[in-house]
């Protein structure tokens, strides 16, 4: 058995950054740029007023308090003439400075009477000018990689760059594998379950920028595996479920090593997930997750998800773990490093008493996962132990 630390290594050595694809803008939030992104404009691209009122020369101001209204300048539509020392150009919020002007008074500090002004209250000195270039300017850059959030996309678009190249989402087939197995909706026969992993880690593995295809679930023969393999062999990842152990129906290691999987690693010394196993088929990689459910999404955490961001361009990186209190005593841990079910809150961290790797709803209940090292002694309340967010 190799450690958890080996085992990533491991992963991290199938898998490269995918290339990039240029999609629409609109499509683009939530992705990872790819390639850092210039603006070829200034904005604002000229100085612009940021209220409605009366552009003048703020040299003359606030001592002159009358001026003649010469014109007008709104957005989108600017004033072709130059204001003397002593004139007004009515200006909206969005509007290009009128020549001759640098200062805004607000409407609501003058009175208006026919074309002239008279500035009833003088206090206000802002400009209420946003300058040339003052968001950004040409040359300015985003860059990449970055997540692209709403806000990002706001400004790209403003930056006028509507094709954004990202980074390609990995496609990950995901192979649910099981004579006990039904899906979700359909009625299950009297030893029958229903497929709940592959729900949840594709579930997992979309809120993380995968593309995911859940395959038909397989069936414990070696024709059935060997067909979803071969279903799957376009993918980027192939991520089987269950059949890893050591049970006379666990064929998947040995279908996957005749459809052409050379193997990098299997089992590791990690409580769940001890029968892990990975390696390259193909154009693909091939990681065999244990059936178990909570294995299954607690290896999808400390695994999958470091390897789909691989993908994505991300540097290698361990799921990010933080450290907090423990808000009760856990006992001595053994021979594998331990991944426990726990909630985190502002009295610190308690581990679950039930542990089985059966136990969704558990799993559910849980928001982190208490790392325990490999023979830790037992913990007291108050001792600092590592944790990863669920
Ligand atoms: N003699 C030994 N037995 C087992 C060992 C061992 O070392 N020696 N390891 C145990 C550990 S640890 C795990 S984890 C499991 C993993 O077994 P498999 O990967 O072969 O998984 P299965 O046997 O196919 O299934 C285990 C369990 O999970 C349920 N399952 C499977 N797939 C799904 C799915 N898609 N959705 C919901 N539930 C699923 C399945 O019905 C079984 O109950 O092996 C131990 N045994
Ligand atoms: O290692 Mo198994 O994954 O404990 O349940």
């Amino acid at each position: 058995m190799i450690s958890v630390e080996e085992a990533l290594t491991h992963l991290f050595a199938l898998v490269g950054p995918l290339e990039f694809e240029t999609i629409p803008l609109a499509q683009a939030s939530g992705r990872i740029l790819a390639q850092t992104v210039t603006a070829r404009r200034n904005q604002p691209p000229f100085a612009a007023s940021a209220m409605d009122g009366y552009a003048i020369s703020g040299a003359s101001y606030p001592e002159q308090t009358t001026y003649r209204v010469i014109g007008e300048a709104a957005a989108g539509h600017r004033f072709h003439g130059t204001a003397g020392p002593n004139e007004a150009v009515r200006i909206f919020t969005g509007a290009p400075m009128p020549a001759g002007t640098d200062h805004v008074l607000l409407q609501e500090n003058v009175a208006r009477q026919d074309n002239t002004i008279v500035v009833t209250d003088p206090t206000n000195k802002k400009s209420h000018v946003r300058p040339l270039g003052g968001d950004f300017q040409n040359g300015d850059q985003i860059t990449a990689p970055r997540h692209l959030r709403p806000s990002d996309i706001a400004l790209l678009a403003a930056m006028n760059i509507a094709d954004v190249p990202v980074q390609r989402r990995p496609v990950v087939a995901i192979i649910a594998t099981g004579d006990e197995l039904v899906q979700p909706g359909e009625t299950p026969g009297p030893d029958q379950i229903i497929a709940s992993n592959s729900y949840g880690i594709a579930a997992l593995l979309e809120a993380n920028d995968a593309q995911t295809r859940l395959l038909p679930i397989a069936r414990d023969t070696a024709p059935a595996l060997k067909l979803a393999f071969d279903l799957a062999k376009d993918a980027d990842l192939i991520v089987t479920i269950g059949g890893a152990s050591v049970g006379d129906h666990d064929l998947v290691g040995d279908v996957a090593t005749n459809s052409g999987m050379e193997r990098a690693f299997y089992k590791i010394a990690m409580r769940p997930g001890k029968p892990l196993m990975a390696g390259r088929m193909g154009n693909a990689t091939m990681i065999g997750l244990p059936g178990n459910p909570v294995s299954a999404m607690v290896c999808a955490h400390i695994f999958l998800l470091p390897v789909i961001r691989k993908m994505l361009g991300r540097s290698e990186a361990a799921a990010p773990r933080k450290t907090a209190q423990l808000a009760a005593p856990v006992g001595p841990n053994g021979p594998r490093e331990h991944y426990m079910r726990a909630k985190v809150d502002e009295n610190g961290v308690t581990v679950f008493e039930r542990q089985d790797s059966a136990l969704l709803s558990v799993l559910a209940d849980a928001n982190c996962l208490a790392v325990r090292p490999i023979a830790d002694p037992a913990r007291q309340t108050g001792d600092t132990i590592e944790i990863i967010a669920l």
